[in-house]
């Protein structure tokens, strides 16, 4: 890094620090989003009606952190009311759709429907918050998606008798039912916002002037389409909007984040300021992460300062079934294979490196997790579970791991995942994952005769109504060999899907790409119209010093190739090097 571009990465803060709104900022990853946006709200004088800010983030998360800066610059006030700081849903709810609903119930926003737990009942049971609502920002119309559902959804309903239409009017009268008794969830309140907007455009208007000079978003690239109808109507009325996004880590295309409509909306932004300096990684890491975003945009300008400049690992992998990856060649397991080769290379810690997949069911396990029995599987999900650490997908894990448990015992003739069995058996994956908790809450610390304990448990827990249970079949012969798990002991790197790890970094990131043509997609895609290469590049730009990509054999040429193009170093880890790895640390 040179002190010409540091000077310039801090010149371009300074900028969308001080300029004045409407003020769009695109930024690169690890450029200081927030930090911008804190900064700018800190620069000015604390407001009071008609001075003050709100600023808008999609996290609870990147909220705290806003108000905690605040605080701790000494600047108490300036997360406090006139101001706002606050998610979307929150800001859309207070300004745009709580003063202007009926007063004769008391009315209730949840996240989705999932928080209440609602279901729809037919002859198969589905969640009403599984059906997608999808909108049409111009007519404001919804319908509900068959596409959109899940596989495993869609399994479901195909094998009712009542055709989708029928399970359409249910999904509506469910939600109708939900909203007479004064449930909106956040879907429905973006649709009363946009609403209102446009039936009571001064109503709404008048006290949103009256209180606020500017209105900061966040990761602006998270809005769907109906957020940023709101923010266009509120933005042609002269509401004034500071916009920070990265467009190319659009990733919510599921939740209908729109490239074209976020585009056209910046478009009206005369003031616009870049900010191309990482602060995050490495030149080469850079330089990789260009080859993943649209245009022919040179790679960001790295001022993180780094000592080292390391070469991209890729880690030829043979994907097996139950998460597994292993090293071509050596059979050695590819997530430790990638941590040993983050020590010895760059004295980076196996807790602090991320390993990444785009799906869950891709997402690898530490080779210290697997391989006991089905009991210390148990044991080691309760304690972890028990434990509060782990991560969301640990824990997920460990649900499963229960769900499977209670599958084997209802079901002895039938072999197969958690999702296998569901289908096969018309539950749904959410239940089984949620049975599998409450039965590890209910379970009593594991101990050397824990089976006893295991299988009463099992045989008294309510089942469904196809289970067809045969005497002992399923249960369990004896006791956990160890007690507590490895992941209490172990320092362990993060494992996450990409949608979990997105604004989040580490010093040295493995992402696994499984994909047959993984590796054409990304020579010959266009990331401004495919998701994936967008979720590859959020995935990548999480790494601060080391990149790894475990790949298949298949796949290694095409890569190799359009990195080498790029300029981008790397190095292949060879079969004699993971062996040697191996070995040496057995010794
Ligand atoms: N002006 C600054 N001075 C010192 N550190 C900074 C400054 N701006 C940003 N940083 C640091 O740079 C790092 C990257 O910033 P941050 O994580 O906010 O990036 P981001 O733009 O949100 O990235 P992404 O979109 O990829 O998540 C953080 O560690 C942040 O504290």
């Amino acid at each position: 890094m040179s002190p010409e571009d540091k000077e310039g990465a801090e010149a371009q803060q300074r900028s969308a620090v001080s300029a004045l709104a409407p003020l769009y900022v695109p930024a690169c990853p690890g450029s200081g989003k927030t930090h911008v946006i804190v900064a700018r709200h800190l620069a000015q004088p604390a407001g009071h009606f008609r001075q003050a800010r709100a600023l808008i983030s999609f996290t609870r998360t990147a909220r705290n952190q806003i108000g905690e800066r605040c605080r701790a610059e000494g600047r108490a006030e300036l997360a406090a009311f006139p101001n706002f700081i606050g998610t979307m849903d929150s800001f859309l709810w207070e300004f745009l759709v709580r003063p202007y609903l009926s007063a004769d119930r008391q009315w209730q926003l949840v996240d989705t429907w999932t928080a209440i737990g609602v279901e729809v009942k037919l002859d198969r049971t589905v969640a009403l918050a599984e059906f997608p609502f999808v909108v049409d920002p111009d007519d404001v119309r919804e319908h509900v998606s068959q596409k959109r559902l899940s596989e495993n959804n869609r399994g479901l309903i195909s094998s009712s008798k009542y055709p989708w239409k029928t399970w359409v009017g249910a999904v509506w009268k469910e939600r109708d039912r939900l909203v007479d008794q004064g449930y909106l969830s956040c879907h429905e309140s973006r649709l009363y916002a946009l609403r209102h907007l446009t039936t009571r455009a001064s109503e709404v208007l008048g006290p949103l002037r009256s209180r606020f000079s500017e209105v900061m978003v966040d990761e602006v690239q998270d809005c769907s389409v109906v957020e940023l109808a709101i923010l266009g109507l509120l933005h042609d009325a002269g509401l004034k909007f500071t916009l920070v996004g990265d467009p190319d880590q659009m990733i919510y295309e599921w939740r209908d984040a729109d490239r074209q409509r976020l585009d056209e909306f910046t478009a009206k932004f005369d003031n616009k300021i870049e900010l191309t300096g990482n602060r995050r990684s490495t030149p080469t890491i850079c330089a990789l992460a260009a080859t993943l975003r649209s245009g022919s945009r040179s790679p960001d300008i790295s001022v993180a300062g780094h000592d080292d400049d390391l070469p991209v690992l890729l880690i030829p992998a043979v994907f097996k079934k139950k998460a597994v990856a292993e090293c071509v060649g050596s059979g050695s397991d590819v997530l430790e294979v990638f941590c040993e080769q983050a020590t010895t290379r760059a004295d980076i810690l196996p807790e602090n490196c991320l390993i990444t997949a785009r799906n869950r069911e891709t997402l690898p396990i530490m080779p210290s997790q697997r391989g006991a029995n089905r009991i210390t599987r148990l044991a080691r999900a309760w304690e972890l579970v028990n434990s509060g650490r782990g991560s969301a997908a640990d824990i997920e894990q460990a649900c499963r791991a229960a769900a499977s448990t209670l599958l084997g015992y209802w079901y002895p003739d039938v072999s197969g995942s958690v999702e296998a069995i569901g289908r096969k058996q018309h539950l749904q994956v959410r239940d089984l994952l949620r049975q599998g908790y409450a039965f590890l809450a209910a379970l009593t610390q594991p101990h050397a005769h824990w089976n006893n304990d295991v299988n009463t448990l099992i045989k008294s827990w309510s089942r469904p109504a196809s289970a067809v249970p045969r005497a002992t079949k399923g249960l369990f012969r004896g006791g956990p060999t160890s007690v507590v798990s490895t992941a209490a002991v172990d320092p362990r790197p993060r494992i996450d899907i990409v949608h979990q790890i997105k604004g989040d970094a580490a010093d040295a990131v493995l992402l696994l790409l499984p994909d047959a043509g993984v590796g054409a997609r990304w020579r010959d895609g266009d990331p401004a119209h495919d998701e994936e290469l967008r979720i590859l590049y959020v995935a990548v730009t999480r790494a601060r010093r080391l990149l790894g990509l475990a790949v298949s054999e298949e796949e290694l040429d095409v890569i190799r190739t359009l990195l080498t193009a790029a300029r981008v170093p790397y190095h292949v880890i060879g079969p004699a090097e993971s062996l040697m790895l191996s070995s040496g640390r057995n010794e």
